[in-house]
């Protein structure tokens, strides 16, 4: 990560700026932990979600003015917009939005002694491809270290990690696992790895510890934008489970679906989704594959 004062920060490059927020949002946020402590985890998601928002978005607003912000913990954030609608945000006509989650993971960071939660900073242009495409992209994972115990935090520039032998690690969420995950471990003769986070889980396929992340059944763009950004920025697949693109900053923001994982595992891995029967996505009729990361 970047170092810089308060003042160089507007000097910073996009990816150079979403890592050094990441790192920002999320040592308040480890503050916020060690200050409140775990007695009330509803007042500690709550006091989590909002402390990460302002302090985001106060960077945004000061660094990069320009740029629509979209995050969760905005007023309206889940909304679906209609096309044409008269009081659309800013977002769906800007070249620059920056989409973020505060706290990724809000569920185990309000649990002591639990490491997989994150923060996500990631950029969308419009300009960047038919579509517009992820420009650059951070995941801070601010309760895990570095070998030389700086806080986590991961931007587009990894390298891909060496396949392993073995059966296939299947990344899944702790607590809402997809439906169809048994039936595809079965047939892949996998093993699941339950974790808090998304892009805790995505950045466990790019550092090498599982082979793959699936989820179905629920999510938003920015539960998948900044970790998508790292997975394609270290050579990994990405795209809904029906192997259609993920896009963003659309007028719903809704994208609950998702696959992220080794190259070579991509093809083998969605013909035994498909294989599940698992409903697919009305975007199966796009019939293209996979994303380009911009
Ligand atoms: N079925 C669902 N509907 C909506 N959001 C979901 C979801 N399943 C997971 N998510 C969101 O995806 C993120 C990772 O979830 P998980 O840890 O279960 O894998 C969480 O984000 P937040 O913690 O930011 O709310 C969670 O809310
Ligand atoms: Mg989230």
């Amino acid at each position: 990560m970047a170092h810089v004062t308060q003042d160089g920060t507007g000097q910073l490059d996009d990816q150079a700026f979403a890592e050094w927020l990441a790192g920002r949002a999320g040592a308040a946020l480890t503050a916020l932990r060690a200050q409140q402590g775990f007695a009330d985890p509803a007042a500690l998601k709550d006091a989590g979600d909002r402390a990460s928002h302002e302090l985001m978005t106060a960077a945004l607003a000061r660094w990069r003015p320009e740029d629509a912000v979209l995050s969760e913990e905005e007023a309206d954030a889940r909304r679906a917009w209609a096309a044409g609608e008269g009081d659309a945000p800013a977002r769906l006509s800007a070249d620059r939005v920056w989409i973020i989650d505060p706290l990724d993971g809000t569920r185990e960071f309000s649990e002591a002694g639990r490491t997989d939660w994150a923060v996500h900073v990631a950029l969308w242009q419009r300009s960047a491809g038919p579509d517009g495409a992820l420009v650059a992209g951070a995941v801070g994972m601010p309760a895990r270290t570095t070998s030389d115990g700086a806080p986590l935090i991961l931007g587009t520039d990894r390298p891909t990690p060496p396949a392993e032998d073995g059966p296939l690690r299947i990344a899944v969420s702790r607590s809402r696992p997809p439906a169809f995950v048994g039936e595809l471990v079965e047939l892949l003769g996998a093993r699941t790895v339950p974790m808090g986070s998304a892009g805790v889980k995505v950045c466990a396929v790019v550092t090498g510890e599982v082979d793959a992340y699936v989820h179905a059944g629920g999510q938003y763009e920015w539960d998948s934008a900044a970790p998508v950004a790292v997975a394609l920025g270290a050579g990994m697949h990405a795209c809904r489970v029906d192997g259609s693109p993920l896009r963003y900053n659309r007028a719903d923001p809704r994208l609950p679906d998702l696959v992220v994982c080794r190259p070579e595992l991509a093809d083998r891995l969605l013909a035994a989704i498909a294989r599940t029967g698992v409903e697919m996505p009305a975007s199966a009729v796009t019939g293209s594959t996979g994303q380009a990361f911009g």
